[in-house]
């Protein structure tokens, strides 16, 4: 028998639906992601801890789950909000149902949800925190209780979910990734990159590999004596969750290393940059969630299709004299990417590991490997 579930915001709305995953109680910040696909990529990015994801697209679960597609050992978003849930997956590569797999994780979703009324509600009250509940308990005691809850600025997630040790990285991206009857030369492992774990996602470690990179991933703690001890070729700022500010010591430990070597952030990697340069960043009313976030770089005029996961910014106005804004979001003019060109060091606010989404970013990692090569 299905089970109810509620699902209760902060300012008192409230959805009700069936619960799917694992039984229980959630809360999170609830945010939304407009991708069509790539459910599983978007649970297991640790930029998702501490929030529960309401997939605009209405039909979840159709391919669905396997141990390829994670971008971590599990999926890190607290809860999921669907329309409708396929029970019966239908893909070659999938090794259990999407509920079964929320499930193992103890990880609660809600299902049948008028996910649109919630996207415009969210889009026109802000990104606010809620509570997915199985439980018998009111809508109203749990829109109090998501009320009271902690909210995402301030919090210093990043460094709970980095990991604790250093470790050295050289997989390459999997062979399902390309097209059939190609094949992958074997890439030649010239550059020898310190990566800062803020929450990474693996695919980036793996495009990484792609171009040539031996990775090594250190704590966020890693200090930039440690960094510059190794004598990389190159430093990679990863993605994270929660409130760029809040990382503790990395916008000091980023201006050490700044100048003295070729660095390259992605999302939260981004923020800390433009922090450890002087700038500020902000929290957003809802941020940018999915596949479809057109960018444009300035400095050749063309845009890009991004996938993006964010929901603070870099504010611009901070940078001026400080780096150079070298791509914007053709939706609302924030800041997408910086650059730092006698620093050899640049930054981007979306993903170009995509994972899931467009790849036409991608090549942002050939152009690391290509400031490292000239160093
Ligand atoms: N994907 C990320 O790195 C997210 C960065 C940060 N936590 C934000 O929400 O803006």
């Amino acid at each position: 028998m299905t089970k109810r579930a509620v699902l209760a915001l902060a300012d008192g709305t409230t959805f009700e639906g069936r619960a799917f995953g694992a039984s229980g109680e959630t809360v999170g910040e609830v945010v939304f992601n407009t991708s069509m696909y790539g459910y599983q990529e978007i649970l297991t990015d640790p930029s998702y801890v501490g929030q529960i994801v309401t997939m605009a697209y209405p039909e979840m679960g159709n391919i669905g789950a396997n141990a390829t597609d994670e971008e971590a050992g599990l999926p890190h978003a607290v809860g999921m909000v669907v329309r409708s849930l396929t029970k019966t997956p239908s893909n070659w590569r999938s090794q259990e149902t999407l509920d079964a797999y929320l499930a193992r994780h103890g990880r609660v979703g809600i299902e049948g949800v008028d996910t649109r009324r919630l996207v415009r509600h969210l889009r026109t009250h802000g990104a606010q925190t809620g509570i997915i509940s199985t439980e018998n308990v009111s809508a109203a005691a749990l829109s109090e209780r998501a009320r009271t809850a902690v909210g995402m600025e301030g919090l210093d997630l990043a460094t709970g979910v980095s990991c604790k040790e250093p470790y050295v990285f050289t997989t390459p991206s999997p062979d399902v990734f390309l097209a059939p009857g190609d094949k992958r030369p074997e890439p030649e492992l010239k550059y020898d990159v310190i990566a800062y774990d803020y929450g990474l996602k693996r695919s980036m470690l793996q495009y990484l590999v792609d171009v040539g990179c031996r990775v090594t991933v250190v704590p966020s703690h890693f200090t930039a004596e440690q960094v510059l001890a190794k004598k990389p070729h190159g430093v990679f700022l990863a993605n994270g969750p929660g409130d760029p500010a809040a990382v503790k010591g990395a916008d000091r430990t980023v201006a050490a290393l700044l100048g003295k070597v070729p660095v390259f952030g992605i999302c939260l990697g981004h923020q800390i940059m433009a922090l450890a340069l002087g700038g500020r960043t902000y929290k957003m009313k809802f941020g940018h969630r999915g596949g479809n976030q057109p960018v444009k770089d300035l400095t050749t005029g063309k845009v890009e299709i991004t996938a993006q996961n964010h929901g603070f910014a870099v504010d611009d106005a901070s940078l001026k004299g400080k780096a150079v804004v070298t791509h914007i979001n053709l939706n609302d003019g924030t800041v997408e990417g910086l650059a730092v060109p006698d620093a050899r060091a640049f930054s981007v606010q979306y993903h170009p590991e995509a994972s899931p989404g467009p790849h036409d970013a991608r090549y942002l990692f050939s152009r690391f490997a290509t400031l490292m090569a000239g160093s």
